[in-house]
C-alpha cells in the first residue's frame, strides 16, 4: 500500500510519516446494524454534508457514532478503504479519529467513539444552553489550546481542510475531540458541499478564491474559531433580511479601541474574564489576516496561547496589527496639518 500520496495541497507528501500500529478496526455491516438498532430514527445524533450520525453500542458494550455517507457516483476514483486506514493512524488525545469503517456492497460507514458533550457549535450556541453558560473561561482557555495542538500535530500529516465549531466535540471531561479531518481525500468534491463551505465565514478568502486546502487556510478557520469561543457569536451574524457580518468585522473596531469587556460572551458572568480570555482574542486576530503569509503557523499559536508571561503578552498586545490603521493615517494627517499651519 502506498502511503501519502497528494493532490492539489490535501494529501500527506513531504509528511512525517504516521505510526504504523494497526488501528481501525473493519466492522462488518450486520455489526453495525445491530449496534444502531438497523440505523434506528431514534438512534441518529445528526446529518451532515456527507451523511447522517447515528448512536450505537457494540457487543463489547462501547458506545459509537456511526457515520453512513452518502452515496456517490464516481466511488471508484477513491480507494475507501485505504483512504481510512490512513486517516486511522493518524493518533493524538485531542483528535477523534477514525476508529473502524465497513466498506460492504454500496455502503460506507465510519466509526467513531461516542462524545457524549456535543459539538462545540451545541455548547455555544445550542438550545439547550440558552441563558445558561456551559462552558466557562477556564474551559474555554483549555479547549483553545488543545484544539490547537491537536491542529499542529496534525499538520505534521495533513490539512485538516474543514476546521469549525462542529467538528470540535466534546469529550466526558470536556476535552475537544477534532474529528473530520482530511476528509478531502476520502470524500470526491461535491459542488454543493464545496459551496456550503465557501459560505460559512470560516474559509480563508485564499481558500474560497482557490478551492484548495492549506495548513494556513486552517490557522484562519482556527482564528475564527477562536473568535466564536470568545464572543460566543458564530462566524457569520444576519442583521436583517439583507445584511450579514463576518464576525470580525465585528471584532476588529472593539479591539482597536480595547474594548475588551464588550467582545466576551456576555453569558459569562465570571469575573475578569477580559483578562482571561484578552489573548485568545488577540492570537485569534493574527489567524485571521487576510493575507496567509503573515499569519501565525499552527505551532506557533500554541505557543502564544500556552505563554503565560506578562512580557509576552505585552509584547502580543504591542503589535501594530491591533492598532486602528484609521486612527493612524488620521493622526498622520492631523499632525501634519498641525504643522503647516
Ligand atoms: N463521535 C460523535 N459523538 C457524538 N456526536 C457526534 C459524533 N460525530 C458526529 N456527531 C454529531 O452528529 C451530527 C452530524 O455530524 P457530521 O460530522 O456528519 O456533520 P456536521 O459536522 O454537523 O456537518 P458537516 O458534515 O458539514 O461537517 C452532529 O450533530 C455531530 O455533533
Amino acid at each position: 500500500m502506498q502511503l501519502f500520496t497528494s493532490c492539489c495541497g490535501k494529501g500527506f507528501e513531504g509528511k512525517k510519516k504516521v505510526e504504523t500500529e494497526p488501528a481501525r478496526k473493519i466492522f462488518s455491516l450486520k455489526e453495525l446494524h445491530s449496534a444502531t438498532n438497523s440505523f434506528n430514527y431514534d438512534n441518529k445524533l445528526g446529518e451532515g454534508r456527507f451523511g447522517s450520525v447515528y448512536w450505537g453500542q457494540l457487543s463489547d458494550g462501547s458506545q459509537v457514532a456511526v457515520k453512513r455517507l452518502k452515496a456517490w457516483s464516481n466511488r471508484e476514483e477513491i480507494d475507501f478503504a485505504v483512504e481510512v486506514e490512513i486517516l486511522s493512524r493518524i493518533r493524538h488525545k485531542n483528535l477523534l479519529s477514525v476508529r473502524g469503517y465497513c466498506d460492504e456492497g454500496q455502503e460506507r460507514l465510519l466509526v467513531y467513539d461516542y462524545m457524549p458533550n456535543l459539538s462545540l457549535v451545541s455548547n455555544l450556541h445550542g438550545q439547550q444552553y440558552s441563558g445558561e453558560c456551559s462552558l466557562d473561561s477556564t474551559a474555554r482557555i483549555k479547549i483553545a489550546i488543545r484544539t490547537a495542538q491537536a491542529l499542529a500535530y496534525l499538520h505534521h500529516h495533513v490539512v485538516h481542510g474543514d476546521v469549525r465549531a462542529s467538528n470540535v466535540l466534546l469529550d466526558s471531561e470536556f476535552e475537544p475531540r477534532v474529528m473530520d479531518f482530511g476528509y478531502g481525500k476520502l470524500i470526491p468534491d461535491d459542488e454543493e458541499a464545496t459551496k456550503a463551505r465557501s459560505n460559512n465565514g470560516y474559509l480563508s478568502p485564499e481558500c474560497v478564491a482557490s478551492g484548495k486546502e492549506t495548513e494556513a487556510g486552517d490557522v484562519y478557520s482556527f482564528g475564527i474559531l477562536l473568535l466564536e469561543l470568545v464572543t460566543g457569536k458564530r462566524p457569520i451574524e444576519r442583521l436583517n433580511a439583507t445584511t450579514k457580518r463576518g464576525i470580525t468585522e465585528w471584532v476588529l473596531p472593539l479591539v482597536y479601541e480595547r474594548k475588551f469587556g464588550e467582545v466576551m460572551d456576555q453569558k459569562l458572568k465570571e469575573e475578569k474574564v477580559e483578562e482571561k480570555l484578552k489573548k485568545l482574542v488577540l492570537v485569534g486576530v493574527m489567524c485571521v489576516q487576510t493575507e496567509a503569509e503573515k499569519r501565525p503557523t499552527m505551532s506557533q499559536v500554541v505557543e502564544m496561547l500556552m505563554n503565560e508571561s506578562k512580557e509576552k503578552m505585552s509584547e502580543l498586545e504591542a503589535n501594530p496589527l491591533f492598532k486602528n490603521p484609521y486612527r493612524e493615517h488620521q493622526e498622520v494627517a492631523d499632525e501634519i496639518s498641525e504643522e503647516q499651519q
